[in-house]
């Protein structure tokens, strides 16, 4: 579904993103694992178009490449991504938050998308709250408004940026079930950078580990906490992988 080589990106001195590749399968939950600044935002900036990679990228989605097109026709080639930091559109209610995600992506008439809009707003447990202001829903209530907002758009490929960041450990079974449902439900392939680890590895099926910008370590969640590179760069030097990985 999604083939990328040979992705760079230096921000002046600094070479954020190093040599990347990976390909991700229709169907997949795949993880990026990586340390604070290894580059995870950075290679999903460069998927969605929010910034330009060095020259010489190959990025093909459904066989066609991505290069040079700006994030809302990359958004309308079916590729929808959610933000570290909840970014709800404030003024705005609840249900048209959802609908502004449609928008760009979608010909329906705006009655169809504010249907979908509540339709979606169900799924992730928003019901009875669309038409309230944004700006009072709780931290982790954005976080399934982002849901809704990126599903609204129809993508066949979902980013997510951290979606546990900021949430207790009751909310984040209930997002992992829902990061689940639509999985199954929406046939959605989805890609998730995370720090969570506990909840990071029981949802994924593939790994890909990141180090100062430059993939150290690809295979399967068991595979990859017991690889002493990650085990390194992301967990410590002297940890021990699996009581390091139960600890975070
Ligand atoms: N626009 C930018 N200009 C300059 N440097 C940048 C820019 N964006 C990112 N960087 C740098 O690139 C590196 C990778 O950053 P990035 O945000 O991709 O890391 P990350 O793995 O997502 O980290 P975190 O887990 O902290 O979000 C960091 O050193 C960061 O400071």
């Amino acid at each position: 579904m999604l083939e990328v080589a040979n992705l760079n990106k230096h921000f002046g001195g600094l070479h954020a993103l190093r040599d990347f590749a990976c390909t991700v399968q229709r169907g997949e939950i795949v993880g990026i694992l990586g340390p604070n600044g290894a580059g995870k935002t950075t290679l999903y900036n460069l998927l969605t178009g929010f910034i330009p990679p060095d020259p010489g990228a190959r990025i093909v989605f459904e066989g066609h490449s991505l290069l040079r097109l700006p994030p809302h026709r990359i958004a309308a080639r079916g590729i929808s991504r959610t933000f570290q930091l909840c970014r709800p559109f404030t003024g705005l209610t609840v249900l048209e938050n959802v609908v502004v995600g449609a928008l760009g992506a979608q010909r329906e008439p705006r009655a169809d998308l504010r249907a979908r809009g509540r339709e979606l707003l169900q799924r992730v447990g928003l019901a009875g709250r669309e038409d309230v202001p944004v700006d009072v829903l709780s931290y982790g209530d954005q976080r399934r408004l982002e849901i809704a907002r990126a599903l609204a758009a129809r993508p066949r490929l979902l980013l997510l940026d951290e979606p546990f960041a900021g949430l207790g450990s009751g909310e984040m079974a209930e997002l992992s079930a829902l990061i689940r449902q639509v999985h199954a439900q929406e046939g959605l392939t989805v890609v998730l950078i995370e720090h969570k680890l506990r909840e990071f590895m029981s949802l994924v099926q593939r790994v890909v580990a990141l180090d100062f910008g430059a993939v150290i370590a690809q295979g399967a969640p068991e595979e990859i906490v017991r690889n002493p590179a990650v085990i390194e760069a992301y967990i410590g030097r002297d940890a021990h992988a699996p009581e390091a990985a139960h600890a975070a």
